[in-house]
């Protein structure tokens, strides 16, 4: 699939045409661009904007329609008059998927359209939009209308539709702790809501128009494209990071990441000098969840185990959802108390172990096999149960949990973080 995205080049790549790259790769599409103008802003600045020469736009436009089959299409910052009607001429007759996302002003506070170029973009770029995206802000600057009591975000997303846009969602509007976007369809008017996450970000409103110009290109509808954005862009701002100095960058966690994490991990840990001493008789499993796991198929562990063989240690089995069931499960009553936590180790007990993790101010908790009720040791829920107890036992997030065993039963450390990289650290500390 190729989906094609108009806008402005952000060197920073929170935002604009590099952001909608990285959104469209993490999804498995091939990105398509057409750059309308140059700006430099970081995470911090808006510094100056040069737009391309009407030759460059037109060149650039008919480099990608007369080569490839798109499947949808973006429209992100059209900085002036000239550029918005050569946009307009190019994509008047197309009969896919087009979302506007109609970029007023930067999140840093810099102007991304010329003021005299906006009567227009509600000419000719509004009319274009199988929908149209812009947030509260956006709306109001479009229809001259503050959102109000009076002004309601239907009579706003109603004048947006009077100016030719198929359906519209005002995106951002804000409530104590919720977060949620207004949609007006032809037919139709529902909103849609969700937890508001408490940070300031770069990028989030180019996130959710790419991903429902993804899910529109995949024909879905558009309620079912708004709900998977609401969702995906979420999750981009819950993993945001604050990689410059200014506000923090929006990021994608693709399923690849989950694995190149986890994978990475495990070949750094099966290197680590006399790593063999800590591997139980039982073998080891390295496990990482997606976020908010709902069961072991959310968990991607090792279907097989981290073997000892002599001094040597080796992975025997593949990366799979659902590989590991022991370590897995406890990572999954870890993290439905501490949804942070989403990668987990299981490593063999000794007292030397036990006296390093001590030293190494790492918090430990501990639960005892043989207080298991036995209505527990029935239902086969040993683990769950023995974690469960172990999170009472501790005032803190426990970074290491261990049992003594039982009867017939291993004793076992199991180290939890939040990533396969911060399990290793912990390791570092306590291993041999
Ligand atoms: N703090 C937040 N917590 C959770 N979801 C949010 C938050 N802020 C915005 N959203 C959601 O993100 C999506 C994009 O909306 P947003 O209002 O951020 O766009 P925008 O203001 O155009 O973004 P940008 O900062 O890129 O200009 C919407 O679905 C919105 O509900
Ligand atoms: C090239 C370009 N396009 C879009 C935005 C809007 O994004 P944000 O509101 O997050 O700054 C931007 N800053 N730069």
């Amino acid at each position: 699939m190729n989906i094609l995205s108009i806008g402005g080049s952000d060197p920073s790549s929170g935002a604009g045409i590099q952001s909608d790259i990285r959104v469209f790769s993490a999804l498995g599409v091939h990105t398509l661009t057409v750059i309308t103008a140059i700006t430099s802003q970081n995470t911090s600045k808006f510094g100056m904007v040069e737009p391309v020469s009407s030759k460059i736009l037109q060149k650039q436009l008919e480099s990608v329609f007369s080569d490839f089959k798109i499947n949808g299409v973006k429209i992100g910052m059209v900085y002036n008059s000239k550029i918005i009607k050569i946009i307009h001429q190019q994509l008047k007759k197309l009969k896919i998927p087009i979302v506007v996302d109609p970029v007023i002003r930067s999140t840093t506070g810099g102007s991304l359209i010329e003021n005299n170029a906006r009567k227009d973009f509600q000419k000719y770029i509004v009319p274009l939009a199988t929908i149209i995206t812009p947030n509260k802000k956006e709306a109001e600057l479009l229809t001259k209308m503050k959102i109000s009591t009076k002004n309601t975000p239907e009579k706003v997303a109603k004048e947006i539709q009077n100016m030719g846009a198929k359906n519209v969602t005002i995106t951002g509007i804000e409530e104590k702790k919720k977060v949620s976007d207004f949609v007006l369809e032809k037919n139709s008017k529902y909103i849609i809501s969700g937890e508001k996450i408490p940070k300031i970000n770069h990028g989030s409103g180019c996130i959710h128009s790419a991903a429902v110009v993804y899910s529109l290109a995949k024909k879905k509808s558009i309620k079912e494209s708004l709900y998977f954005a609401k969702k995906f862009t979420y999750k981009s701002i819950k993993n945001a990071k604050k990689i410059g100095k200014g506000i923090a960058i929006t990021d994608i966690q693709s399923k690849n990441k989950i694995e190149d994490e986890l994978s990475s991990a495990i070949t750094k840990f099966i290197k680590l000098k006399g790593i063999y001493k800590n591997i139980p008789e039982c073998q080891t499993n390295f496990v990482f969840s997606k976020q908010r796991p709902k069961s072991t198929k959310d968990v991607l562990g090792i279907s097989g185990r981290i073997v000892k063989a002599g001094t040597n240690v080796l992975v025997a089995g593949d990366l799979k959802y659902g590989g590991s069931k022991h370590v897995a499960t406890a990572l999954l009553s870890m993290n439905k108390k501490y949804p942070g936590i989403c990668s987990a180790i299981n490593l063999k007990y000794q007292s030397t172990t036990l006296s390093k993790i001590k030293k190494s101010k790492l918090e430990v908790s501990s639960y005892d096999r043989s207080k298991e009720p036995k209505h527990v040791k029935i239902k086969g829920s040993t683990i769950r149960w023995g974690i469960n107890s172990a999170i009472k036992n501790s005032k803190k997030i426990p970074d290491v949990i261990f049992h003594k065993g039982d009867f017939g039963k291993e004793p076992m450390i199991i180290v939890f973080g939040k990533t396969p990289e911060n399990v290793l650290e912990k390791i570092l500390k306590i291993k041999g």
